[in-house]
Protein backbone atom coordinates (compact mmCIF):
# COMPACT_ATOMS: atom_id res chain seq x y z
CA UNK A 1 0.00 0.00 0.00
CA UNK A 2 1.60 3.58 -0.90
CA UNK A 3 1.56 6.14 1.55
CA UNK A 4 -1.30 7.63 0.02
CA UNK A 5 -3.02 4.74 0.43
CA UNK A 6 -2.40 4.40 4.01
CA UNK A 7 -3.25 7.84 5.32
CA UNK A 8 -6.29 7.84 3.33
CA UNK A 9 -7.23 4.60 4.98
CA UNK A 10 -7.01 5.91 8.06
CA UNK A 11 -9.29 8.69 7.84
CA UNK A 12 -11.84 6.73 5.69
CA UNK A 13 -12.43 4.66 9.04
CA UNK A 14 -12.64 7.34 11.40
CA UNK A 15 -15.49 8.78 8.69
CA UNK A 16 -16.82 5.26 8.77
CA UNK A 17 -16.87 5.06 12.43
CA UNK A 18 -18.01 8.57 12.78
CA UNK A 19 -21.31 7.68 10.53
CA UNK A 20 -21.70 4.58 12.53
CA UNK A 21 -22.28 7.20 15.17
CA UNK A 22 -24.04 9.54 13.07
CA UNK A 23 -26.51 7.02 11.91
CA UNK A 24 -27.56 5.41 15.57
CA UNK A 25 -28.08 8.86 16.53
CA UNK A 26 -30.30 9.71 13.90
CA UNK A 27 -32.28 7.19 14.33
CA UNK A 28 -32.48 7.64 18.60
CA UNK A 29 -33.63 10.82 16.75
CA UNK A 30 -36.18 9.46 14.90
CA UNK A 31 -37.58 7.42 17.97
CA UNK A 32 -37.71 10.46 20.26
CA UNK A 33 -39.96 12.23 17.24
CA UNK A 34 -42.29 9.26 17.46
CA UNK A 35 -42.48 9.49 21.35
CA UNK A 36 -43.52 13.18 20.07
CA UNK A 37 -46.27 12.07 18.21
CA UNK A 38 -47.73 9.40 20.60
CA UNK A 39 -47.54 12.39 23.05
CA UNK A 40 -49.47 14.62 20.58
CA UNK A 41 -51.84 12.47 20.02
CA UNK A 42 -52.44 11.64 23.46
CA UNK A 43 -53.29 15.04 24.30
CA UNK A 44 -55.21 16.06 21.79
CA UNK A 45 -58.84 16.90 22.68
CA UNK A 46 -62.21 16.73 20.59
CA UNK A 47 -61.99 14.96 16.93
CA UNK A 48 -59.43 17.66 15.07
CA UNK A 49 -56.01 15.97 14.18
CA UNK A 50 -53.22 16.69 16.91
CA UNK A 51 -51.18 19.26 15.51
CA UNK A 52 -47.35 18.15 14.26
CA UNK A 53 -45.85 20.34 12.90
CA UNK A 54 -44.49 23.27 15.30
CA UNK A 55 -42.91 26.29 13.41
CA UNK A 56 -41.78 28.01 16.39
CA UNK A 57 -39.89 24.78 17.63
CA UNK A 58 -38.33 24.34 14.37
CA UNK A 59 -36.97 27.88 13.94
CA UNK A 60 -35.50 27.36 17.78
CA UNK A 61 -33.84 24.02 16.46
CA UNK A 62 -32.38 25.99 13.29
CA UNK A 63 -31.52 28.90 15.09
CA UNK A 64 -29.42 27.27 17.81
CA UNK A 65 -27.52 24.74 15.27
CA UNK A 66 -26.46 28.50 13.46
CA UNK A 67 -25.59 29.79 16.75
CA UNK A 68 -23.73 26.70 18.08
CA UNK A 69 -21.92 26.01 14.80
CA UNK A 70 -17.93 26.38 15.25
CA UNK A 71 -17.22 25.06 11.43
CA UNK A 72 -15.53 24.31 8.71
CA UNK A 73 -19.39 24.02 7.55
CA UNK A 74 -20.83 27.01 6.99
CA UNK A 75 -24.16 28.28 9.41
CA UNK A 76 -26.13 27.88 6.79
CA UNK A 77 -25.02 24.24 5.49
CA UNK A 78 -25.60 22.97 9.04
CA UNK A 79 -29.16 24.37 9.32
CA UNK A 80 -29.79 23.20 5.57
CA UNK A 81 -28.64 19.44 6.80
CA UNK A 82 -31.03 20.05 10.65
CA UNK A 83 -33.74 21.61 8.14
CA UNK A 84 -33.79 18.06 6.33
CA UNK A 85 -33.51 15.49 9.46
CA UNK A 86 -36.20 17.33 10.91
CA UNK A 87 -38.11 16.54 7.98
CA UNK A 88 -37.33 13.28 8.31
CA UNK A 89 -38.79 13.51 11.46
CA UNK A 90 -41.58 15.12 10.84
CA UNK A 91 -42.68 12.84 7.95
CA UNK A 92 -42.29 9.95 10.04
CA UNK A 93 -44.91 12.06 12.56
CA UNK A 94 -47.24 12.65 10.32
CA UNK A 95 -46.69 12.69 6.25
CA UNK A 96 -47.27 16.32 5.70
CA UNK A 97 -49.08 17.70 2.41
CA UNK A 98 -48.61 20.99 1.42
CA UNK A 99 -50.31 22.82 -1.27
CA UNK A 100 -47.92 25.20 -3.86
CA UNK A 101 -48.76 27.34 -7.13
CA UNK A 102 -47.58 24.96 -9.26
CA UNK A 103 -46.46 23.49 -12.24
CA UNK A 104 -43.81 21.62 -11.19
CA UNK A 105 -40.31 23.48 -10.86
CA UNK A 106 -41.62 26.84 -9.97
CA UNK A 107 -40.02 29.13 -7.77
CA UNK A 108 -42.74 28.74 -4.94
CA UNK A 109 -42.31 25.01 -5.04
CA UNK A 110 -38.21 25.83 -4.43
CA UNK A 111 -39.61 27.56 -1.45
CA UNK A 112 -41.76 25.27 -0.18
CA UNK A 113 -39.06 22.29 -0.25
CA UNK A 114 -36.52 25.46 1.39
CA UNK A 115 -39.14 25.33 4.21
CA UNK A 116 -40.69 21.89 5.07
CA UNK A 117 -37.79 20.04 4.07
CA UNK A 118 -37.82 17.34 0.85
CA UNK A 119 -39.65 14.86 3.12
CA UNK A 120 -42.99 16.73 3.06
CA UNK A 121 -45.12 15.64 0.29
CA UNK A 122 -45.89 19.04 -1.83
CA UNK A 123 -48.75 18.83 -4.25
CA UNK A 124 -48.75 21.37 -7.11
CA UNK A 125 -51.66 23.64 -7.75
CA UNK A 126 -53.21 26.21 -11.09
CA UNK A 127 -53.58 29.65 -9.04
CA UNK A 128 -52.98 30.83 -5.13
CA UNK A 129 -56.80 30.29 -5.30
CA UNK A 130 -56.53 27.22 -5.63
CA UNK A 131 -53.73 26.84 -2.87
CA UNK A 132 -55.84 28.79 -0.19
CA UNK A 133 -58.92 26.74 -1.35
CA UNK A 134 -57.35 23.85 -0.58
CA UNK A 135 -56.04 24.49 2.69
CA UNK A 136 -59.12 26.00 3.67
CA UNK A 137 -60.76 22.88 2.99
CA UNK A 138 -58.37 20.68 5.15
CA UNK A 139 -56.93 18.85 1.49
CA UNK A 140 -53.76 20.12 2.35
CA UNK A 141 -52.19 20.98 5.66
CA UNK A 142 -50.17 24.23 4.80
CA UNK A 143 -49.79 26.32 1.63
CA UNK A 144 -47.16 28.32 0.08
CA UNK A 145 -48.05 31.74 -1.58
CA UNK A 146 -45.53 34.35 -2.76
CA UNK A 147 -45.63 37.93 -0.75
CA UNK A 148 -43.32 40.25 -1.94
CA UNK A 149 -40.37 40.18 -4.29
CA UNK A 150 -37.41 42.86 -3.91
CA UNK A 151 -37.58 44.30 -7.02
CA UNK A 152 -41.21 43.97 -7.85
CA UNK A 153 -42.42 45.04 -4.36
CA UNK A 154 -45.84 43.09 -2.61
CA UNK A 155 -47.69 40.46 -4.59
CA UNK A 156 -51.44 42.26 -4.24
CA UNK A 157 -53.35 39.36 -4.81
CA UNK A 158 -52.67 37.02 -2.18
CA UNK A 159 -52.76 39.99 0.36
CA UNK A 160 -56.32 39.99 -1.02
CA UNK A 161 -56.76 36.46 -0.49
CA UNK A 162 -56.87 36.75 3.14
CA UNK A 163 -59.69 38.90 2.87
CA UNK A 164 -61.49 36.25 1.26
CA UNK A 165 -60.18 33.27 3.64
CA UNK A 166 -60.24 32.59 7.03
CA UNK A 167 -56.59 31.03 7.19
CA UNK A 168 -53.74 32.17 9.36
CA UNK A 169 -50.27 32.82 8.96
CA UNK A 170 -47.62 29.84 10.29
CA UNK A 171 -44.36 30.90 9.13
CA UNK A 172 -42.13 32.66 6.21
CA UNK A 173 -39.67 31.75 3.52
CA UNK A 174 -37.41 33.88 1.98
CA UNK A 175 -35.72 32.10 -1.61
CA UNK A 176 -32.80 33.98 -3.51
CA UNK A 177 -33.95 34.44 -7.44
CA UNK A 178 -31.82 33.35 -9.82
CA UNK A 179 -32.92 33.36 -13.64
CA UNK A 180 -31.32 31.90 -16.52
CA UNK A 181 -31.56 31.47 -19.71
CA UNK A 182 -32.35 28.21 -21.24
CA UNK A 183 -32.44 26.52 -24.86
CA UNK A 184 -31.91 23.29 -26.66
CA UNK A 185 -28.83 22.81 -28.07
CA UNK A 186 -25.60 25.08 -27.59
CA UNK A 187 -25.73 28.20 -30.19
CA UNK A 188 -24.86 30.15 -27.05
CA UNK A 189 -26.57 33.53 -27.02
CA UNK A 190 -26.79 34.04 -30.73
CA UNK A 191 -29.90 33.67 -33.22
CA UNK A 192 -32.43 33.79 -30.53
CA UNK A 193 -35.90 34.82 -31.96
CA UNK A 194 -38.22 34.37 -29.65
CA UNK A 195 -38.00 34.33 -25.50
CA UNK A 196 -40.61 32.74 -23.33
CA UNK A 197 -41.07 34.00 -19.93
CA UNK A 198 -43.65 35.00 -17.11
CA UNK A 199 -44.42 38.77 -16.38
CA UNK A 200 -42.91 38.34 -13.05
CA UNK A 201 -39.64 37.25 -14.41
CA UNK A 202 -40.04 40.09 -17.40
CA UNK A 203 -39.88 42.44 -14.52
CA UNK A 204 -36.94 40.91 -12.57
CA UNK A 205 -34.89 40.88 -15.78
CA UNK A 206 -35.76 43.81 -18.33
CA UNK A 207 -32.71 45.74 -18.20
CA UNK A 208 -30.67 42.30 -19.03
CA UNK A 209 -33.06 41.38 -21.56
CA UNK A 210 -33.30 45.18 -22.86
CA UNK A 211 -29.53 44.93 -23.27
CA UNK A 212 -28.58 42.13 -24.68
CA UNK A 213 -31.97 41.07 -26.44
CA UNK A 214 -34.02 43.85 -27.56
CA UNK A 215 -35.05 42.90 -30.75
CA UNK A 216 -35.96 39.11 -30.11
CA UNK A 217 -39.83 38.79 -29.77
CA UNK A 218 -41.21 37.98 -25.94
CA UNK A 219 -44.16 35.79 -25.22
CA UNK A 220 -45.77 35.84 -21.59
CA UNK A 221 -46.51 32.60 -20.63
CA UNK A 222 -47.90 31.42 -17.23
CA UNK A 223 -45.29 30.22 -15.37
CA UNK A 224 -41.04 29.66 -16.02
CA UNK A 225 -41.85 25.64 -16.51
CA UNK A 226 -45.03 26.30 -19.41
CA UNK A 227 -41.56 28.87 -20.92
CA UNK A 228 -39.05 25.81 -21.06
CA UNK A 229 -42.23 23.72 -22.39
CA UNK A 230 -42.29 25.90 -25.00
CA UNK A 231 -38.75 26.33 -25.24
CA UNK A 232 -38.53 22.70 -25.99
CA UNK A 233 -41.01 22.31 -28.13
CA UNK A 234 -39.72 25.14 -30.97
CA UNK A 235 -35.84 24.20 -30.52
CA UNK A 236 -32.79 26.34 -30.77
CA UNK A 237 -34.61 29.29 -31.98
CA UNK A 238 -36.43 29.65 -28.69
CA UNK A 239 -35.32 30.25 -25.05
CA UNK A 240 -37.09 29.81 -21.54
CA UNK A 241 -35.60 32.03 -18.48
CA UNK A 242 -36.34 29.87 -15.58
CA UNK A 243 -34.46 28.60 -12.61
CA UNK A 244 -31.74 25.77 -12.51
CA UNK A 245 -34.76 23.51 -11.51
CA UNK A 246 -36.48 23.54 -14.33
CA UNK A 247 -33.60 23.79 -16.48
CA UNK A 248 -33.03 19.84 -14.90
CA UNK A 249 -36.73 19.70 -15.11
CA UNK A 250 -36.78 19.86 -19.10
CA UNK A 251 -33.11 18.72 -19.47
CA UNK A 252 -32.20 22.74 -21.06
CA UNK A 253 -28.81 24.01 -21.81
CA UNK A 254 -28.08 26.86 -19.31
CA UNK A 255 -26.52 29.83 -21.68
CA UNK A 256 -26.34 32.90 -19.50
CA UNK A 257 -26.87 32.59 -15.71
CA UNK A 258 -28.24 34.65 -12.96
CA UNK A 259 -29.54 37.55 -16.01
CA UNK A 260 -31.77 38.95 -12.71
CA UNK A 261 -31.57 43.13 -12.46
CA UNK A 262 -30.92 42.74 -8.57
CA UNK A 263 -27.93 40.33 -8.02
CA UNK A 264 -29.75 39.66 -4.79
CA UNK A 265 -33.23 39.15 -5.87
CA UNK A 266 -35.52 37.43 -3.40
CA UNK A 267 -38.71 36.41 -3.04
CA UNK A 268 -40.73 36.32 -0.09
CA UNK A 269 -43.60 33.48 0.62
CA UNK A 270 -45.95 33.02 3.50
CA UNK A 271 -46.94 29.81 4.65
CA UNK A 272 -51.08 29.45 5.51
CA UNK A 273 -52.44 26.89 7.16
CA UNK A 274 -55.30 26.87 10.19
CA UNK A 275 -53.02 26.79 13.17
CA UNK A 276 -51.93 29.28 15.93
CA UNK A 277 -48.12 29.46 16.29
CA UNK A 278 -46.27 29.62 19.54
CA UNK A 279 -43.42 31.91 20.27
CA UNK A 280 -40.35 31.39 18.82
CA UNK A 281 -37.88 34.25 20.71
CA UNK A 282 -38.11 36.15 17.51
CA UNK A 283 -41.38 36.49 15.58
CA UNK A 284 -43.41 38.69 13.44
CA UNK A 285 -47.15 39.42 13.58
CA UNK A 286 -49.67 40.57 10.85
CA UNK A 287 -52.67 41.98 10.62
CA UNK A 288 -55.31 43.01 8.04
CA UNK A 289 -57.19 46.29 9.51
CA UNK A 290 -60.14 48.18 7.93
CA UNK A 291 -60.22 52.03 8.85
CA UNK A 292 -62.68 54.38 7.20
CA UNK A 293 -61.24 56.53 4.72
CA UNK A 294 -60.69 60.25 6.46
CA UNK A 295 -57.73 62.09 6.52
CA UNK A 296 -54.93 61.05 9.18
CA UNK A 297 -56.80 57.42 9.53
CA UNK A 298 -53.46 55.87 8.85
CA UNK A 299 -51.57 58.75 10.82
CA UNK A 300 -53.74 57.25 13.49
CA UNK A 301 -53.11 53.73 13.39
CA UNK A 302 -49.78 54.00 13.32
CA UNK A 303 -49.60 56.61 16.70
CA UNK A 304 -50.12 53.20 18.45
CA UNK A 305 -47.16 51.47 17.47
CA UNK A 306 -45.33 54.19 18.09
CA UNK A 307 -46.17 54.55 21.20
CA UNK A 308 -45.21 50.96 21.80
CA UNK A 309 -42.49 51.25 20.18
CA UNK A 310 -43.32 48.52 17.83
CA UNK A 311 -41.60 48.10 14.38
CA UNK A 312 -43.25 47.67 11.34
CA UNK A 313 -41.74 45.30 8.86
CA UNK A 314 -44.28 46.35 6.12
CA UNK A 315 -47.62 48.05 5.65
CA UNK A 316 -49.63 47.91 1.91
CA UNK A 317 -52.92 49.38 1.57
CA UNK A 318 -55.84 47.54 -0.41
CA UNK A 319 -58.63 49.36 -1.51
CA UNK A 320 -61.54 47.86 0.65
CA UNK A 321 -64.06 47.01 -2.30
CA UNK A 322 -65.01 49.78 -5.20
CA UNK A 323 -68.19 51.74 -3.94
CA UNK A 324 -66.71 50.97 -0.15
CA UNK A 325 -65.64 53.98 2.31
CA UNK A 326 -62.95 51.73 4.03
CA UNK A 327 -59.43 51.27 3.24
CA UNK A 328 -58.10 48.18 4.23
CA UNK A 329 -53.57 47.75 5.59
CA UNK A 330 -52.01 44.71 5.63
CA UNK A 331 -49.97 45.64 8.31
CA UNK A 332 -46.14 43.36 9.71
CA UNK A 333 -44.73 44.47 12.71
CA UNK A 334 -42.02 43.02 15.18
CA UNK A 335 -43.22 40.45 18.38
CA UNK A 336 -45.91 37.86 18.90
CA UNK A 337 -49.66 38.00 19.38
CA UNK A 338 -49.16 36.31 22.97
CA UNK A 339 -46.65 39.53 24.12
CA UNK A 340 -48.78 41.89 26.56
CA UNK A 341 -47.65 44.94 24.60
CA UNK A 342 -48.41 43.23 21.18
CA UNK A 343 -52.04 42.31 23.23
CA UNK A 344 -52.53 46.46 24.11
CA UNK A 345 -51.22 47.83 20.72
CA UNK A 346 -54.14 45.14 18.64
CA UNK A 347 -56.77 46.07 21.37
CA UNK A 348 -55.99 49.85 21.04
CA UNK A 349 -56.23 49.01 17.15
CA UNK A 350 -59.68 47.05 18.05
CA UNK A 351 -61.14 49.96 19.31
CA UNK A 352 -59.35 52.67 16.11
CA UNK A 353 -60.52 50.45 13.39
CA UNK A 354 -63.84 49.01 11.54
CA UNK A 355 -62.31 45.60 11.52
CA UNK A 356 -59.12 43.74 12.76
CA UNK A 357 -58.22 40.88 11.34
CA UNK A 358 -55.26 38.40 12.89
CA UNK A 359 -53.48 36.68 10.30
CA UNK A 360 -50.94 34.97 12.52
CA UNK A 361 -47.53 35.06 14.29
CA UNK A 362 -44.87 33.27 13.48
CA UNK A 363 -41.70 32.96 13.39
CA UNK A 364 -38.78 35.15 11.73
CA UNK A 365 -37.43 33.47 8.51
CA UNK A 366 -34.30 31.25 9.69
CA UNK A 367 -32.61 30.43 6.40
C1 LIG B 1 -40.41 16.55 17.22
C2 LIG B 1 -41.37 17.46 17.12
O1 LIG B 1 -42.23 17.52 16.00
C3 LIG B 1 -41.86 18.10 14.75
C4 LIG B 1 -40.46 17.77 14.40
C5 LIG B 1 -39.43 18.52 14.92
C6 LIG B 1 -38.02 18.01 14.95
O2 LIG B 1 -37.75 17.03 14.24
O3 LIG B 1 -37.19 18.56 15.70
C7 LIG B 1 -39.72 19.79 15.46
C8 LIG B 1 -40.99 20.30 15.48
C9 LIG B 1 -42.13 19.60 14.86
O4 LIG B 1 -42.37 20.15 13.60
C10 LIG B 1 -41.63 18.47 18.16
O5 LIG B 1 -42.72 19.07 18.17
O6 LIG B 1 -40.76 18.67 19.02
Amino acid sequence: MSDQETELKLLRDQIDSIDQQIHTLLNDRARCAQSVAEVKERYQQGDREAVFYRPEREAQVLRRVMQRNQGPLADHEVARLFREIMSVCLALEKPMHVAFLGPEGTFTQQAASKHFGHSAHCIPFNSNDEVFREVESGGAHYGVVPIENSSEGVVTHTLDLFKRFNLKICGEVELRIHHHVLRVGDEGLDNIARIYLPQQTLSQCRSWLDTHFLSAERILVSSNAEAARMAVKQGPAAVAIASDLVADLYQLNIVARNIDDQSDNSTRYLIIGDQDVGESGHDKTSILVTVPDKAGALYELLQHFHQHKISLTGIETRPASPESSHSVFYIDFEGHAANQHIQNVLQELQSDTVELKLLGSYPVAVL
